[in-house]
């Protein structure tokens, strides 16, 4: 039997979170959308119902431009109150639906993004779900001058810090990578993160994490909910 490339189950994911949230738009709906490749896929598969809803809040600058190619409109956040949906991908999401995100730099964004909305879909190859985070390495958005700073604390909690050499994220800032971090409970690191001073936004989603897990599987698209 021919297994499913992972680029076929992220785009059967894609389909799935349009199928999930076309019931729910009308001509007055603005969506959040994430970054990323499967987020891509998604924005390519939305396409097909740009005239069915309003518009959508973008998480990066790529998936506005992406967007707007398809001639649907962007919204800047500050206009538009509570989104109902934001549909994005993620890096590793476990059992209890936190995530790690922030592999394609877009995290402080999707973070906001996500915040401002009543569901967060995630939508993920089978290659994602984790029983434990921290296999993929934690992104964090730094202000730039508190990079060394920011890093040496991270040796204190243990983990390897990594300078992402070249990026820079939408909002001038740089990515430290973690390797070798151990999240045994990601509620709790994520509040110890959010207190280091110079890091912008780090990419544990666990307090905000997804509602629903569109999960990409060789038999078939898997509906999770927290
Ligand atoms: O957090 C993200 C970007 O900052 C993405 O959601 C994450 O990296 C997953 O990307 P992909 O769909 O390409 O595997």
């Amino acid at each position: 039997m021919a297994t499913t490339t992972q680029d076929q189950l992220k785009r059967a994911v894609a389909r799935a979170a349009v199928d999930e949230i076309v019931p729910l738009l009308d001509r007055q709906t603005v969506i959040g959308v994430g970054t990323g490749s499967t987020a891509n896929l998604f924005i390519d598969e939305l396409a097909a119902y740009r005239h069915d809803f309003d518009g959508a809040v973008a998480s990066s600058k790529a998936s506005a431009d992406r967007l707007k190619q398809h001639g649907i409109p962007v919204y800047d956040l500050n206009g538009v109150g509570t989104l109902p949906v934001y549909v994005d991908g993620a890096d590793e999401i476990d059992t209890e639906l936190s995530m790690i995100k922030g592999g394609g730099a877009a995290l402080t964004r999707e973070k906001i993004v996500a915040a401002c909305a009543q569901t967060f879909i995630c939508i993920a190859d089978g290659s994602k779900y984790v029983e434990r985070l921290g296999g993929f390495p934690l992104p964090i958005e730094v202000i730039p001058m508190a990079r060394s700073f920011v890093a040496r604390e991270i040796v204190k909690l243990g983990g390897d810090p990594m300078y992402r050499e070249g990026v820079v994220t939408d909002n001038g800032n740089q990515i430290i990578d973690i390797y070798n971090f151990v999240i045994d409970d990601p509620r709790s690191m994520e509040a110890t993160l959010d207190q280091i001073t110079g890091i912008v936004t780090h990419g544990i989603f666990a307090r905000r994490g997804a509602d629903v897990l569109l999960l990409g599987r060789d038999d078939g698209v898997a509906r999770i909910t927290r």
